[in-house]
């Protein structure tokens, strides 16, 4: 479909911790736990548009790493892809949209209210955050 909006997400890893970002706005989402990106704007890739976001929302520079399959529905005409990326340098603040950020370890993904939309991409960054520290990574 030509005019679906594409939200972009990051599963931000660090030192084997995943973030979480919670949001400030609309009322509807405030409170909730998501994963930080935004829309996709003309002519931008899907990479592009996720790197640009978390600099405007988290003041950090990152690199996307790959897409975690799928995609899901998010309100009539919105979906959400996820990338895993990791972080190149600053320490994220909530600079836009939200008002808390946490860093998680693999055991504590399930330790805030995330959006249900976001549930199935993040069981996925948690499966794969898991399997890095299984394989011994550092970042
Ligand atoms: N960023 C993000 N948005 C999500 C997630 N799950 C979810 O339902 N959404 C919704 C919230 C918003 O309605 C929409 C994304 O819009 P946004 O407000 O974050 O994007 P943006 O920065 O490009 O928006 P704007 O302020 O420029 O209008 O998708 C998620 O995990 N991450």
């Amino acid at each position: 479909m030509k005019d679906r909006v594409v939200v972009v997400a990051g599963a931000l890893y660090d030192k084997g911790r995943l973030l979480a970002a919670r949001r400030s706005a609309p009322a509807e989402l405030a409170g909730r736990w998501e994963l930080p990106g935004g829309k996709l704007e003309p002519g931008e890739s899907p990479e592009q548009a996720l790197v640009r976001e978390l600099r405007e929302e988290l003041g950090v520079e990152t690199e996307p790493v790959a897409r975690i399959p799928g995609e899901w529905p998010l309100k009539p005409g919105y979906v959400l892809q996820v990338w895993t990326a990791r972080l190149v340098s600053g320490e994220p603040e909530p600079l836009e949209d939200h008002d808390a950020l946490r860093w998680l370890a693999p055991h504590e993904t399930d330790a805030v209210d995330w959006l249900d939309q976001d549930r199935p991409a993040v069981a996925e960054a948690a499966r794969l955050l898991r399997e890095r520290e299984r394989d011994g990574a550092r970042d």
